[in-house]
């Protein structure tokens, strides 16, 4: 039988949406407050209570953890497994890679403030120091690597500092958020499904050598096409040809301007990455046996997107 519900059985019929009290508490252990006090009843309650689900999940559920929490004065005994507990306490660095203004790189530490990420931007990658995803991470104190080396920027690293940099900031995933160079073959072999990229338009329509920023939105006026929207891809040795982990859907107007359309799905960029880099550094993000990479609903486990 699985510990969770040996352990729901100590709490039968009590209220799921409150602290759960035993509604029939251990004879055995179950001595009247007036013998001893109710500290130490409570401290013998906790030491039988886990020891029997300790002794159980050891037999039964190797994977899940008991965690044993006093609120106030009652017992909440909750299961959590290995990637629970995993997740719960360790935060995700992230590096994010950007070429212009640095609206989603915004945003994604905006949501990691809030704890909407359960991770932290600990660098900042780009190939114009003076963009203004550069200078809104200087105010924000988050360092500012220049890649690459360039006739323009001779202080630019190469693809091996660049891998050694990421590592020294212990990065786990890459996030490339408007940066418009070739991600080079080093840091891709040295960030293996780790390195997502957003593009303007639902992949593969739009993508490739020549198609970024407005250049996007202009060709998907021009071509009549009815919808839009951003696409979260893993990134490989090509432009945009990497597996698509997550797309929004826009809709495009008969009047709409490319202006007026990269203004709606900028909007929806912002959105769909925070959603996407949470699921990230919560490792909700699984792989179909086929190569796809699929999104585990927070809500509902059995459920992807
Ligand atoms: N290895 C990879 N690197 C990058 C990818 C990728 O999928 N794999 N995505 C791009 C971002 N991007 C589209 O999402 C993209 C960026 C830039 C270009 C492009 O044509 N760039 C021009 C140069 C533009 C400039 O320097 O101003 C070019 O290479 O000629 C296409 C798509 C980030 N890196
Ligand atoms: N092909 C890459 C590309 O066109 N990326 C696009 O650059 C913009 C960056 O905006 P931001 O700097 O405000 O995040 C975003 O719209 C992003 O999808």
């Amino acid at each position: 039988m699985e510990v969770k519900s040996i352990v729901a059985g100590l709490f039968s019929n009590t209220t799921t949406n409150s602290i759960q009290t035993p509604k029939k508490p251990f004879s055995a252990f179950f001595v009247p407050p007036s013998t001893i006090s109710s500290v130490q009843l409570q401290k013998r309650f906790f030491s039988y209570l886990y020891k029997v689900a300790l002794s159980t999940s050891q037999r039964v559920c190797h994977s899940k953890k008991i965690r044993i929490r006093e609120c106030r004065r009652n017992l909440v005994v909750e299961l959590a497994s290995d990637k629970d507990l995993r997740s719960e306490v360790r935060r995700r660095k992230l590096a994010v890679f950007v070429s212009g203004g640095g609206s989603n790189f915004r945003s994604i530490h905006e949501a990691s403030l809030k704890g909407l990420i359960l991770g932290d931007v600990v660098v900042l990658v780009t190939n114009k120091r003076g963009c203004g995803g550069a200078e809104f991470a200087r105010e924000k104190g988050i360092p500012v690597i220049l890649f690459p080396k360039t006739k323009d920027e001779l202080d630019g690293l190469s693809p091996t500092d660049l891998v050694a940099a990421l590592r020294e900031f212990e990065v786990d995933f890459v996030l490339l958020a408007g940066y418009l160079k070739l991600i080079p073959v080093e840091l891709i072999r040295a960030y293996p499904k780790s390195i997502i990229n957003i593009h303007p338009s639902l992949l593969p329509a739009f993508g490739g050598k020549g198609y970024y920023g407005m250049k996007v939105h202009k060709a998907v006026i021009a071509s009549g096409a009815r919808f839009s929207g951003p696409t979260i891809h893993f990134v490989d040795e090509h432009y945009d040809t990497g597996r698509i982990l997550a797309q929004s859907v826009v809709p495009v107007l008969p009047n709409d301007t490319a202006e007026v359309l990269a203004a709606k799905v900028l909007r929806e960029e912002h959105s769909l990455y925070v959603d996407v880099v949470a699921a990230l550094c919560e490792d909700r993000v699984l792989w179909r046996e086929d190569g796809v990479p699929l999104i585990q609903s927070k809500e509902n486990q059995n459920e992807y997107r």
